[in-house]
């Protein structure tokens, strides 16, 4: 069955699965409509300014606040920020792409972090991780009190039922679940894909600056789902992500009993392939903020709790220029993995469903390989395709968890794709 979605990014949405099960003109009458309960998620404080505001109005069965206790539930391989276990040096470090599920495993069984920064207590900061499952949640459901769940699939599709409505995502797509909002993944397959956990403040786009009013990542190609619900008695259990652990309860009922809902605090999903890529049309190769698709910023102007940036297919058009990433050493952290294809400034090595963490400072750029194929490239006008990198750029250091400090996926001879750079300086 095809699903609908409305289009358009951080819009205040209107939608209902029954007719008249909104009320009109008012958020919460003294009786809601059709019998159901009205109740209100904030994922802003209330008195933020309205270009930031996000709050969203459900109308539902049951009373979210209608359940027993939470317990502590073992965490898997899932760690929150600060992460003081790993010790994290100035190492360039590359893992090959984490193993599919070897036992029936679902969505939050699955999740495996690799690092993060800040803390989620106090909402700065990411936590990155992979996720692999096989199996899907169908009486289990996930809500995550500490960030917002940027997902960024790699294998397999993923369906995901929300408080709000379905999202049907696949390799090339994201979602964004945001923090609060419960939900189920299904599967009908293996799957693979990596979590930007976003502890600030709420992914938001870019300003365009000279840029104009179109490009980049434009607004009407940002989808929020349609008001579906799951009705009726059943035993469930709701796993709750807080303060850093998991816990549990068991709910009578399914927690995506929502009819109706208006607001802007909503899921999305967006096709990357609708991204406006801009890049250099003279000479130079660009910083790769041009690449940026979505950012949760900081109050200092300009600098990101974390960005999500791209590298998608292209066009290399650069006159008396080297066109891949040149060599750099940079303040912002920069966690990356691939969907698809090749990336440019990796001949090897670096593989789908792979990763690569270049922290701050740390010294990086083309591998020896790329030097030198791009130092003595014709330089024709070429198109990059069937590629899709991504970074998750953040501020701060991204620290490592033990897992994945100690994980046989860590690549141990990654310094040597730099060996064959030799020096050719010749004095005139
Ligand atoms: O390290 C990388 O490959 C990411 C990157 C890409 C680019 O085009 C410029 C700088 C940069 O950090
Ligand atoms: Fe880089």
């Amino acid at each position: 069955m095809g699903l609908s979605y409305l289009s358009g990014f951080g819009n205040e949405h209107v939608s209902e699965a029954v007719e008249g099960a909104l009320p009109k003109g008012r958020n919460s009458p003294q009786q809601a409509p059709l019998g159901l309960y009205a109740e209100q998620i904030s994922g802003t404080a209330f008195t933020q300014p309205r270009a930031v505001n996000r709050r969203t109005w459900l109308y539902r069965i049951t009373p979210s606040a209608k359940h027993p206790p939470f317990r502590r539930v073992p965490d898997g391989l899932l760690r929150t920020a600060p992460f003081t276990n790993a010790v994290t040096g100035p190492n360039r470090l590359r893992w090959d792409p984490i193993a599919l599920p070897d036992a029936p495993t679902d969505f939050v069984d699955g999740l495996f972090t690799i690092g993060g920064n800040g803390d989620a207590l106090t909402h700065a900061g990411i936590g990155v991780h992979w996720y692999r499952a096989d199996t899907s949640m169908t009486d289990r459901y996930f809500v995550n009190a500490d960030g917002e769940f940027l997902i960024v699939p790699q294998l397999g599709d993923l369906h995901l039922h929300t408080e709000l409505g379905r999202l049907r995502v696949a390799p090339g797509e994201i979602a964004v679940v945001p923090r609060g909002i419960r939900f189920r993944v299904e599967v009908t397959g293996p799957v693979r894909g990596y979590i930007c956990e976003n502890y600030g403040a709420p992914f938001t786009l870019p300003e365009r600056g000279p840029i104009g009013s179109n490009g980049l990542a434009n607004e009407r190609d940002f989808l929020a789902p349609t008001a579906a619900y799951e009705e009726g008695a059943r035993d469930v259990q709701v796993v709750q992500k807080f303060g850093g652990t998991l816990w549990a309860a068991d709910y009578d009922h399914s927690p995506l009993d929502v009819v109706a809902w208006h607001g802007s605090h909503t899921p999305y999903k967006y096709d990357l392939a609708n991204f406006m890529a801009i890049g250099t049309i003279s000479h130079d190769h660009p910083d790769p903020s041009i690449f940026t698709v979505l950012t949760s910023p900081t109050d200092s102007p300009g600098l990101a709790n974390a960005d999500f940036v791209i590298f998608p297919p292209r066009w290399l058009v650069g006159e008396n220029t080297f066109r891949p990433p040149w060599y750099h050493r940079n303040i912002m952290s920069e966690f990356m993995g691939l969907v698809r294809g090749v990336y440019d400034a990796k001949a090897e090595g670096f593989l789908p469903g792979g990763a690569s963490l270049h922290n701050s400072f740390t010294s990086h750029g083309p591998d020896a390989d790329t030097y030198a194929r791009a130092s003595t490239a014709e330089l024709v006008p070429q198109k990059l395709d069937d590629t899709l990198a991504f970074m998750f750029e953040s501020r701060w250091i991204i620290r490592l968890t033990e897992h994945a400090a100690s994980s046989p996926t860590l690549q141990p001879d990654y310094d040597a794709v730099w060996n064959g750079l030799r020096p050719h300086f010749t004095r005139p």
